[in-house]
């Protein structure tokens, strides 16, 4: 049996989790560049827990300016079985009020100019993704919402813009036509990484706003984002607390997992072996590590 390891990313107004047993900031390094913070790791009841700050403590980076492959690659590094992302979202549907917490079970990936692969250079691998959410974790996360008393929506579609600036009326309005519920910035490509680094992963999204398509609301703006994330901050930390106290002990089966057992298309004796070192910690399972292991 393996130990469980539970890694939160924490978006816009979570840049710490109070209340955790032994917390220690610890800068890792990667192959891949700066990852956005040192990694938090503390322990909750006995659970191991990682947490990283998606735009870094005191917010330093916008949404198109991360390092998605260095924040997967530490987290991996730091030994996370299970990954859990938070994320301030718009709301694309009159029911998704601002204050709801949205559990999506799929994406749009609207975002352009990030890399958005580990693969590729001299070694090619294609990932599933036509389920990219954990469907164990958004189950474990729906539970301890019950617990916590805090209202959730299960399912819906986020669909991920470049950013940094909001949408116009008519993108919003033609994302509803995509079928779209809820907009953010930043789940992408961080789902997919996550998917190539064979971590099980699931959105966490609150609605901060009903972005730019609602006749009745103002257009988005920062202010209105920053005063629904103040207003229900204790909300989202009693889900945090009640997903960590929920959380198994013992990592669990999840199809994520052997995401990379038939992914490469590459001959090994064609792989460079730079390549294959930088892969440690994220293909390493499928791949051998740098020294051939
Ligand atoms: C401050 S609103 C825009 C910003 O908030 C969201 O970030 P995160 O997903 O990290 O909570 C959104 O994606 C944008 O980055
Ligand atoms: N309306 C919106 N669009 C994109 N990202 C967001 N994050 C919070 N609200 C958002």
């Amino acid at each position: 049996m393996t130990e469980a390891v539970l890694g939160i990313i924490g978006g816009s107004g979570v840049y710490d989790i109070p209340g955790l047993e032994n917390p220690r900031w610890l800068p890792i390094e990667s192959p891949w560049g700066q990852p956005s913070d040192a990694i938090l790791f503390a322990e909750f009841q006995g659970l191991k827990l990682r947490f990283l700050p998606r735009h870094g403590r005191g917010h330093r980076l916008a949404p198109n300016e991360l390092n998605f492959r260095a924040n997967i690659d530490v987290l991996k590094r730091a030994g996370v079985t299970d990954l859990i992302s938070i994320s301030a979202v718009g709301s694309l549907r009159e029911h998704l009020a601002p204050g709801t917490f949205v559990l999506p079970d799929q994406y749009i990936d609207r975002t352009h100019a990030r890399p958005a692969s580990f693969f590729g250079g001299g070694i090619v691998g294609h990932v599933g993704f036509a389920e990219p959410v954990s469907a164990r974790l958004r189950a474990l996360v729906a539970k301890a919402a019950g617990e916590a008393g805090v209202a959730l929506s299960d399912g819906g579609t986020l669909v991920v813009i470049e950013g940094p600036q909001f949408s116009t009326r008519a993108e919003s309005e033609m994302y509803r036509t995509l079928k779209a519920d809820i907009i953010g910035m930043t789940a992408m490509p961080e789902a997919k990484l996550a998917r190539e680094a064979e971590l099980p992963y699931a959105t966490v999204a609150m609605v901060t706003d009903y972005d730019a398509w609602h006749p009745h609301h103002e257009a988005v703006d920062v202010q209105a984002v920053v005063a629904t994330l103040h207003a229900n901050r204790d909300k989202a930390q009693a889900l945090v607390s009640a997903i960590a106290r929920g959380f198994p002990r013992q990592v669990e089966d999840d199809p994520a997992r052997t995401a990379l057992d038939h992914a490469f298309m590459t001959a090994p004796e064609a792989r460079p072996s730079g390549l294959m070192s930088r892969l440690d910690a994220v293909a390493g399972r499928v791949l051998g590590n740098a020294n051939g292991k």
